[in-house]
């Protein structure tokens, strides 16, 4: 946690901060893609990130993750972080079962021997059966299908047990009952306090978030 919060609408205003950009720009070549950038996340929050196609939704997630490193600008967290990706990004041909893409998540949990524990392999049973994936435990990750896929995906970031959970369009193109599932579990990880950034198009998403943070052009339209 970094220090005392802005008050926030629907977020208590003692809710601690968790991770903060301060003036952050990422170019591309001579493109940028984020210009100017404010934000702060706070302890059981569910912030959305919102905007046009190409607006830099995806880049703030990268820099939030600390996989981006910005062009300009700080970024400040001590969190323990999970970052869900789209479904797309996990390639077909990789030869990995259901409960391999959970137990990846466990291992940002583990020391230096990187042991699966009694508490990571727990970590990653909760996770498997809440997101409703147990009984696929053994299947090929490529078998299922794609709001399967996303569930899983989610799961393998609840396994990490993070207090901030960084989500890029986990409910896009799914079937009702995955994407109900994933916003009911989104919202049970805000109230255990964990801060939850979901880059959205979905109305359903963008209308149960506590704050939208809309994109265009690299800048922050409105909040
Ligand atoms: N690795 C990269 N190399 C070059 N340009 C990039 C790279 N990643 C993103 N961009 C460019 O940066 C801008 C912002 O991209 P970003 O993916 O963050 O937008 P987005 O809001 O997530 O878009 P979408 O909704 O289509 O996913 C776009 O113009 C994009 O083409």
């Amino acid at each position: 946690m970094i220090d005392a919060p802005a008050a926030s609408p629907r977020t208590p205003d003692v809710a601690p901060t968790v991770a903060r950009l301060r003036d952050v720009h990422v170019v591309f070549g001579l493109r940028p893609a984020l210009c100017g950038v404010d934000v702060d996340v706070r302890a059981g929050e569910v912030l959305a990130v919102a905007g046009p196609n190409g607006a830099g939704k995806s880049t703030l997630l990268e820099v939030l993750a600390g996989t981006r490193v910005p062009t300009g600008g700080t970024r400040s967290t001590g969190a323990a972080t999970a970052f869900v990706p789209q479904r797309a990004a996990v390639p077909d041909s990789l030869p990995i079962t259901v409960r391999d893409v959970v137990t990846l998540g466990a291992w940002g949990r583990l020391g230096p021997w990187r042991r699966l524990d009694a508490t990571a392999r727990a970590a990653v049973e909760e996770a498997l059966g809440r997101m409703g994936v147990a009984d696929l435990a053994r299947k090929p990750y490529a078998s299922l299908s794609g709001g399967q896929r996303q569930r899983a995906l989610l799961a393998q970031g609840l396994a990490r047990g993070a207090d901030l959970l960084l989500l890029d369009e986990p409910t896009t193109g799914l079937d009702r009952a995955s994407g109900d599932a994933i916003r009911v579990a989104v919202r049970d990880e805000a109230g255990r306090g964990v801060a939850v950034v979901c880059v959205s198009h979905d109305p359903v998403v963008l209308a149960e978030a506590d704050r939208v943070l809309h994109l265009e052009d690299g800048r922050v339209a409105t909040r």
